[in-house]
């Protein structure tokens, strides 16, 4: 798939309306063919137990700093190169799932670009869609860290069609900004993430959707801590599972129709006043009436 952004996809099975979520908190180490195996049989392990969705943390393959990212890179152009790719594309159709693959550093060809990139497959094993992380993590103060020091950040959001119905896609700092929710509201959203924070919940309930974070599991002696506590939210704000920082796969169940009963009694879509959420200047209109 060649464009880095917006993906919508079309599989020919009908699209399942309830069924199970993996959120696969895996320990991310130095050893990226250790990585690579412990994804593939926990994912593995997630649709022994029923799981049609399986979401990966980011930067699954690679522990998460700027040295690591370029030597971790995968070309996908280049399959044979790309290990981590064609072991979600096996797995996804060897398993029948559908496959949030987390992100891994993306290099571009001949291009020195590094992306973070999240590859979403279908259950036949076919790459659907690509988001590039939009949002890059930039950070001053008591922790630096600069993420556009060597990553390159995408153009675009992604939404794609898969056999579990249509997944807006974030990763982790991405998930920081509402405009995205808002655009996700027709579907899930599912995040990859480092740090889970509060804005899961808010999204849900703003937006009246599902919200599925999986963070990778905490490693406290890299240069950054890892959070773990990957999380789903409910369109209420209700969190339906949660994890603690160890290595983990959290399954729930996710029912489109709490979606739906959740819009019919509460339609915020239609209570929304867009026609005065701006301020107007008023101060020629008082300085004439003083
Ligand atoms: O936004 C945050 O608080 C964390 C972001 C982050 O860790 C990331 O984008 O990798």
């Amino acid at each position: 798939m060649a464009s880095s952004t917006s993906s919508v996809s079309h599989s020919n099975q009908p699209q399942l309306t309830k069924f199970k979520i993996a959120l696969c908190q895996i320990t991310v180490s130095l050893d990226k063919k250790r990585n690579i195996d412990r994804a593939r049989l926990m994912i593995k392990d997630a649709a022994k137990m029923g799981a049609k969705l399986v979401v990966l943390p980011e930067m699954w393959n690679c522990p998460y700093a700027n040295e690591n990212f370029p030597i971790y890179a995968e070309d996908f152009d280049n399959r044979e190169l790309s290990p981590s790719f064609m072991m979600l594309s096996e797995v996804a159709r060897s398993e029948g799932v559908t496959v949030v693959g987390g992100s891994i550093p993306e290099r571009c060809g001949d291009q020195l670009y590094l992306y973070n990139t999240c590859c979403v497959f279908r259950t036949d094993g076919n790459l659907i869609a690509k988001h590039r992380k939009i949002h890059l993590f930039d950070l001053t103060g008591e922790v630096c860290f600069k993420e556009s020091d060597t990553i390159t950040a995408g153009d675009g959001p992604t939404v794609v069609d898969t056999d579990v119905g249509r997944i807006g896609i974030g990763i982790c700092h991405d998930l920081r900004f509402p405009e995205l929710a808002m655009l996700y509201r027709d579907r899930v959203y599912a995040s990859t993430d480092l740090i889970k924070f509060l804005n899961c919940s808010h999204w849900a309930v703003d937006n009246q959707l599902f919200v599925a974070t999986c963070s990778p599991a905490r490693d406290s002696s890299g240069s950054y801590m890892i959070w773990g506590h990957s999380t789903l939210v409910g369109p209420f704000g209700e969190v339906l599972a949660t994890s603690g920082h160890e290595e983990t796969t959290i399954i729930a169940e996710i029912d489109y129709s709490m979606c739906s009963l959740r819009r019919e009694n509460l339609p915020l879509e239609k209570q929304k006043r867009g026609d005065i959420y701006q301020f107007i200047d008023c101060t020629n209109e008082l300085n004439s009436q003083q």
